[in-house]
C-alpha cells in the first residue's frame, strides 16, 4: 500500500514543528526517516497512525486520504509501534499481542482460534514464544519491544509504522528486528525466523504475498543504510535529503544536518557501506523543529553550504547525482534547501574537506 504524505505541517503550543513535508513511500518498501533529536520525525509518524492530526496537509493511503477511512478500517490497515508505547495496565504478554487483533473482531469479546493461531505465531516469529502468560509490566525494555513487533505482526497492516524499533533491543536483537522488518511477507526463504514453510507462515507474513509499507524512523545510520530501501533526512522539521541511503548519507550531508564527521568504510563480508562519525568542532545540537538555532558553526564547516538544512522549503527541489565510495556515479538523491538547482558530486568530500575514505 502505497503512503503520500502531501505538504503535512504541524503546528502545536504556537510552534511550528514539521514544515509543508511531502514525501511518499512506495508500496512493499521500508522507508525510514532519520534526523537529529527533535527534528520533528516521531510528530511526523503520529500523524501517520493517526495519534495525532496535521494542522494542515493529507496523508494518503493509496491516494485516498486518511481521514477519509473508517476509523476501524484504519486500524486495519495500519500497525504503529510508538516510540512510548508501553502499557501501563497489567496485561499478560499473550493479551498485548492479542490486542494487533482487536480491529479485525466484530466484538473485543469474541477471539476466534484464528486469531489466537496467529498470536501464536506473531510470538513465535519474535522469539517471545516463552514469555506468553508474563506480565508485560515485568518484562525487561527489549522483551516489551519484541512483543510489541508481535502484536504489529499479529496485526498484519498493510502499513507499518515504526518509531525507533530498536530502542532497548541489544545488538543481534536489533538486527533481528530489521531484518524482520525487511524480510515481513517477502520471499519466507532465507528468512532465518522461520521460514519457508508457507502455510500458517505465509498467514502471518503478509496478505497474498504483498509485505507491508514500513515507515520507519531510525538513529542508528548503520541501520538505516542496510535495511531502508529509502531515507528522508528531516532536519529541524523539514525535509533535508531523500533519496537511497548510501546516496543521502554523505560527508557533506552528516556534517550539515547531524554536526558529525563521517568516514566510510566497506564492510569486509559483505562489501556494504558503513560510516565511522566524529564530532566536528562546534557540532552538537542541531537545529529543533520549531527552528531553535544550534550548530551553525559545524554546518558551515561541514557542509560549505552553510543553513543548507534549516533554509529548506520541505520539498525536495533539486537533483544531485551522488558518487559511492567506488567513486562511480551511481545514482540520484533528491536535495532540498540549497540554492540553485542540480549538482553534480564526483567526489565525495568530508568535513575536513578530504575525499571520504575506504581504509
Ligand atoms: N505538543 C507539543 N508542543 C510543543 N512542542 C512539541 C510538542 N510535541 C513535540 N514538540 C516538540 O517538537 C519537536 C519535535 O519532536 P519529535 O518528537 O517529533 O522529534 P523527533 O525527531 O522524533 O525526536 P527524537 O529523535 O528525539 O525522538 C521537539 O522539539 C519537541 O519538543
Amino acid at each position: 500500500m502505497r503512503v503520500g504524505i502531501d505538504a503535512l505541517t504541524v503546528e502545536r503550543s504556537g510552534a511550528r514543528l514539521v514544515h509543508e513535508v511531502t514525501m511518499e513511500a512506495r508500496s512493499g518498501t521500508v522507508v525510514g526517516l532519520v534526523g537529529p533529536n527533535g527534528s520533528g520525525k516521531s510528530t511526523l509518524l503520529r500523524c501517520v497512525y493517526r495519534a495525532d492530526r496535521p494542522s494542515s496537509g493529507v496523508v494518503r493511503l493509496d491516494g485516498t486520504d486518511l481521514d477519509s477511512i473508517p476509523e476501524k478500517e484504519g486500524a486495519r490497515l495500519v500497525a504503529a509501534l510508538p516510540q512510548e508505547s508501553g502499557s501501563e495496565f497489567d496485561f499478560s504478554v499473550e493479551e498485548i499481542v492479542a490486542m494487533g487483533r482487536i480491529p479485525h473482531q466484530r466484538s473485543v469479546a469474541r477471539t476466534s482460534a484464528e486469531d489466537e493461531r496467529l498470536c501464536a505465531l506473531a510470538l513465535e516469529r519474535v522469539g517471545a514464544t516463552a514469555l506468553r502468560q508474563r506480565s508485560f509490566l515485568t518484562l525487561s525494555g527489549g522483551e516489551k519491544q519484541r512483543v510489541l513487533i508481535a502484536r504489529a505482526l499479529a496485526q498484519r497492516p498493510r502499513v507499518l509504522v515504526l518509531d525507533e524499533p530498536t530502542n532497548h533491543l541489544d545488538v543481534a536483537q536489533q538486527l533481528e528486528v530489521l531484518h524482520l522488518v525487511r524480510h515481513w511477507g517477502a520471499g519466507r526463504e532465507g528468512d532465518g525466523l522461520g521460514g519457508g514453510r508457507g502455510g500458517a507462515q505465509d498467514d502471518v507474513d503478509g496478505r497474498g504475498g504483498g509485505r507491508p509499507t514500513v515507515l520507519a524512523a531510525l538513529h542508528d545510520l548503520n541501520l538505516a543504510l542496510r535495511y531502508c530501501d529509502e531515507l528522508y533526512v528531516i532536519s529541524a522539521g523539514r525535509i533535508a535529503a531523500h533519496g537511497p541511503p548510501a546516496e543521502v548519507l554523505d560527508a557533506e550531508l552528516l556534517a550539515g544536518v547531524f554536526g558529525v564527521r563521517a568516514h566510510r568504510v566497506t564492510h569486509p563480508g559483505s562489501g556494504a557501506v558503513q560510516l565511522l562519525f566524529d564530532r566536528l568542532p562546534g557540532g552538537g545540537a542541531p537545529p529543533a523543529a520549531d527552528g531553535s538555532p544550534a550548530n551553525t558553526e559545524a554546518r558551515a564547516a561541514g557542509s560549505g553550504h552553510a543553513d543548507r538544512a534549516s533554509h529548506t522549503t520541505g520539498r525536495t527541489t533539486d537533483t544531485a547525482d551522488r558518487t559511492t565510495d567506488t567513486g562511480r556515479t551511481t545514482g540520484t538523491a533528491d536535495r532540498t534547501g540549497r540554492a540553485g538547482g542540480s549538482a553534480s558530486v564526483t567526489e565525495p568530500v568530508s568535513a575536513s574537506g578530504n575525499p571520504l575514505h575506504s581504509p
